[in-house]
Order: structure tokens, then sequence, then C-alpha cells
């Protein structure tokens, strides 16, 4: 399904999530004059994104006519005040989108109605169209419902969907805060550099370059992590130095599955 065929979609919370989804959807044949966003207070890299593309902008949902889709991309701490303020207008025939974190298909419906209800974690790579999104919906959605809200994260990089909504809080803790720990990544190996005496700003840089390389280097092959990772290592040389620091039954493995853990958890704490 083409994004142009959309006929309205409103956007409510135009921040981080929501803007960089948004502007994905308008480089992918979005039509602007489909969108209204909805937000109390744009940053400037949203009053910008209005300005040039000419989007219909209001503080509050009063008074909008139901869209074809709605998004919800608020903070989950928001999402019971914003759910009943969009509640009128949410159509028998809209399709409901959220990405907010812990807030469940039942929280979402109870608040609602029983009409189509996606919940999809997206995650922020989503700005350069190398996002992964997971999808999972509500009873009412069917292959029609399901085809638009794959073609708008489609849109922005992969996509996957599961039946079971008890994964959601695991996949937002791997592919949704995920970016966060590759970024993390960067920031301890540029430290790293520092301390092996390097100055900071090129320990930043070949930090930086090297994460993103290695991305665009998993990105663009088909062999796997395992195997992209060997191919740098030589027998007895530095790499398998470092990672027989790395790979110490202590190391950086039970830290990720105790990250993973303590994430998931605050999802289903969010859940409340
Ligand atoms: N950031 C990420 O990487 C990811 C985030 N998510 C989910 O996306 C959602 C948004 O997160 P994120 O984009 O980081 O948060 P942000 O705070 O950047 O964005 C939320 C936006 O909603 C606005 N807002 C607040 N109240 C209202 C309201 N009543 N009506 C309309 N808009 C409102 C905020 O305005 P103001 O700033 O003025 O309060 C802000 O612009 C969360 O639920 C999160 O779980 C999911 C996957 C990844
Ligand atoms: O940190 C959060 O709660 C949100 C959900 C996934 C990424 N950011």
């Amino acid at each position: 399904m083409a994004l142009s065929a959309i006929s309205s979609l409103v956007l409510v919370g135009a921040g981080k999530m929501g803007g960089a989804m948004l502007a994905g959807w308008l480089d992918r044949g979005l039509p602007a004059a489909a969108v209204t966003l909805v937000d109390p207070a744009l940053g400037p890299e949203m009053a910008d994104l209005v300005a040039r593309h000419g989007l219909a902008h209001a503080t509050t949902v009063e008074g909008l006519a139901a869209p074809a889709v709605l998004v919800l991309a608020v903070k989950p701490q928001m999402m019971a005040g914003v759910l009943a303020a969009v509640a009128p207008v949410v159509g028998p025939e809209t399709v409901v989108v959220s990405v907010a974190a812990g807030t469940t298909l039942a929280t979402l419906g109870g608040a609602l109605g029983d009409g189509p209800i996606v919940r999809v974690m997206p995650n922020t790579p989503a700005q350069v169209g190398q996002g992964m999104s997971v999808g999972v919906g509500n009873a009412a959605v069917g292959p029609e419902q399901r085809a638009v809200v794959d073609a708008l994260m489609r849109a922005v990089g992969a996509t996957a969907w599961i039946d079971d909504e008890g994964l959601m809080d695991a996949v937002t803790a791997v592919s949704g805060s995920g970016p966060a720990y590759v970024f993390l990544l960067a920031e301890v190996l540029a430290a790293a550099g520092r301390a092996a005496g390097l100055p900071a700003d090129l320990a930043a840089l070949l930090a930086r370059q090297t994460v993103s390389g290695a991305g665009a280097l998993l990105a663009a092959s088909e062999l796997d992590p395992a195997t992209l990772r060997r191919n740098v290592t030589s027998p007895a040389g530095t790499t398998a130095a470092a990672l027989a620091v790395l790979m110490a039954d202590d190391a950086l493995q039970p830290l990720m599955t105790a990250a993973v853990a303590a994430a998931a958890k605050r999802g289903r704490e969010l859940a409340g």
C-alpha cells in the first residue's frame, strides 16, 4: 500500500519519536495535506517541518474530524489524559496506532473502544529510514488495517509483527531502547580511546565512524554479526586480546542481559 493512499493522519505528540516518523513519512509520499500535527508546543525542528510542508498544526484535538489514522506518540505518563482527549475524534474506521512503551492494547481499547488499534514499537533510526518497528494489533485489526500500519512503518525501516502482546516489553528493551545502547558504545569507546592516549576529538571521530561504519557493514552484509566479528579477529592479534576481556563470562553478555531485563521490567511497570 502506498502512503499516498492515506487520506488523513493525525499525529498526537511531535517529539523525538513522532517527529522522526513523520519526517520519514513525508519523505516517502504521505501527502502533507493529509497530516495534522497535535502538540501543545512544537520544538524548533518540528516548527521548521510544519513550515516547510505547510502542515496543519493544532494544540489540541478538539474539533478535529475522525481521521483515517490516529498516531499517539506521547510519553506513557501523559497517555491517560491524551486518551480521554482523543476519544471523541476516534471514528469506527479510524486506525489508532500507539508507539508508547508499556501502554497496553487493553488500556488503549478501554479508553477508545473496540475499533482497530495497533501498538507499534519503533526506534529513532526511523529518522534516516533505518528504523525497526514491531506491531501487534487488537482483534479489530484485519489485513486492511495492518497493511496501512505496515506501510507507515516500512516507510521508515524494517517491520515485524507479533501475535503475543506479552513480548512487547522485550521488543521495547531490545530494539526500542537499543539505539541508546549503541550510542553509549560510541561514547565509552571514545572515552577508552582518550584513556589510551588519543586526543579527545580524534577519539570521538574514531569511535563514531567505527560504530556507524560497523552498522553500515552489518546492514549491507549477508553475514551474521558473529562472522563479521571473527573477520576482524586475527589469531593472537589485538582484537582477540580485547574480546577476551569483553567476552569473559562476567563481562558484556551478562551486562546486556541485565540491561535488557531492566528495560523490559520498566515497560511492565509503565503498563501500570
Ligand atoms: N524516543 C524513542 O526512542 C522512542 C520512544 N517511543 C515512545 O514514543 C513516545 C514519545 O516519546 P518521545 O518522542 O521520546 O518523547 P518526547 O517528549 O520527545 O515527545 C512527546 C511529545 O508529545 C508532546 N505532548 C505532551 N503532551 C501532549 C498532549 N497532551 N498532546 C499532544 N502532544 C503532547 C510533548 O510536548 P512537550 O515536550 O511540550 O511536553 C512532546 O513534543 C513515548 O510513549 C515512548 O515510549 C517508542 C520508541 C522509541
Ligand atoms: O525510553 C523509553 O521509555 C522509550 C521507549 C523505547 C525508547 N524510548
